[in-house]
């Protein structure tokens, strides 16, 4: 009898990104800054990596390498199986401010990217008064907002453009989701409201998520992979799975074990912090 090899191999997961001796130096001789050394980083698809550490040590050049902003000055840098400046990839973006135009509607930004993004541009004239809509309706269903279609975004809260922002960042299905500090400006509870959010869709739609933050209770709470990183130069100093079970809660943030990497990552924090400045 054949055996079954998937009882015998673990599946092997594709890899979503993937940096090979990636570096970013900026700058010229006498004044060069290495922003990132060189760093190997692969992140399966689907996955959700969280990548914390100080200021300047590196997170937004990850992101910036990853979307194709930002070249290596080293290594390659490899995004859906082909190098990033290759190809124009489907990525949903979403910043600490969000970036809502203020003269359309939340219906019309968060259609945005279908009327921008191949292949929906491509048929936008014909869909956006049907299924188009339904789609943006069901999104801002989805996050709690349905009922504020037609409002402008300076009649919404901070906490309700930042679920706007994430539904325009997903409408468009992207496979790479890029998010530096989207909850940075938000209050605790709202911001812990927003962990909740961004947790269902990302059961619901399973994005490969890389999320910069500051918050290691947030990067825990979020995410299935944490890397911490630090200055001078930026590299990764630690690289950890979170395996608590999901859907997670807030409860969950102050049992022992949590709290327990928690404490180990911010070690980790501190002393890179001290190296850099000793
Ligand atoms: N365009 C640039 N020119 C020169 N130096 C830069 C440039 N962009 C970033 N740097 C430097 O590269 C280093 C890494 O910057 P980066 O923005 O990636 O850090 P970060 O970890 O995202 O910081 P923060 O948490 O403060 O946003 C910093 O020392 C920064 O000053």
């Amino acid at each position: 009898m054949t055996p079954d090899l998937a009882q015998i191999q673990p599946e092997r997961k594709r890899a979503a990104v993937e940096l090979s001796r990636a570096g970013v130096t900026f700058g010229q001789a006498g004044a060069r800054v290495q922003a990132l050394q060189p760093t190997d980083l692969r992140i399966d698809e689907g996955e959700f990596l969280a990548l914390v550490g100080p200021s300047g040590c590196g997170k937004s050049t990850i992101l910036k390498l990853v979307s194709g902003l930002t070249r290596p000055s080293e290594g390659a840098v490899i995004v859906g199986g082909r190098e990033v400046a290759a190809k124009a990839l489907r990525i949903g973006m979403a910043f600490q401010n969000p970036t809502l135009l203020p003269w359309l509607t939340i219906e019309k930004n968060v259609m945005l990217p279908l009327k921008i993004v191949r292949p929906f541009r491509h048929d936008f004239a014909r869909k956006k008064r049907g299924e188009y809509r339904d789609r943006v309706h069901a999104a801002l269903a989805d996050v709690g907002l349905q009922g504020f279609a037609n409002h402008y975004p300076w009649q919404l809260s901070g906490g309700m453009l930042q679920r706007a922002n994430l539904c325009r960042a997903l409408i468009h299905d992207p496979s790479l989701l890029l998010l530096d500090e989207p909850f940075g400006a938000l209050d605790q509870f709202t911001r812990e409201e927003l962990w909740g959010t961004m947790q269902d869709l990302w059961i619901k739609r399973r994005p490969t998520v890389i999320l910069v933050t500051h918050d290691l209770k947030e990067a825990g709470f979020l995410g299935t992979r944490i890397c911490v990183m630090s200055a001078r130069p930026g590299r990764i100093i630690d690289d950890s799975p979170v395996t608590f079970p999901r859907p997670r809660s807030i409860e969950m943030t102050f049992q022992p074990e949590f709290t327990a990497l928690n404490q180990r990552l911010r070690e980790r924090i501190i002393s890179a912090r001290q190296e850099v400045t000793a």
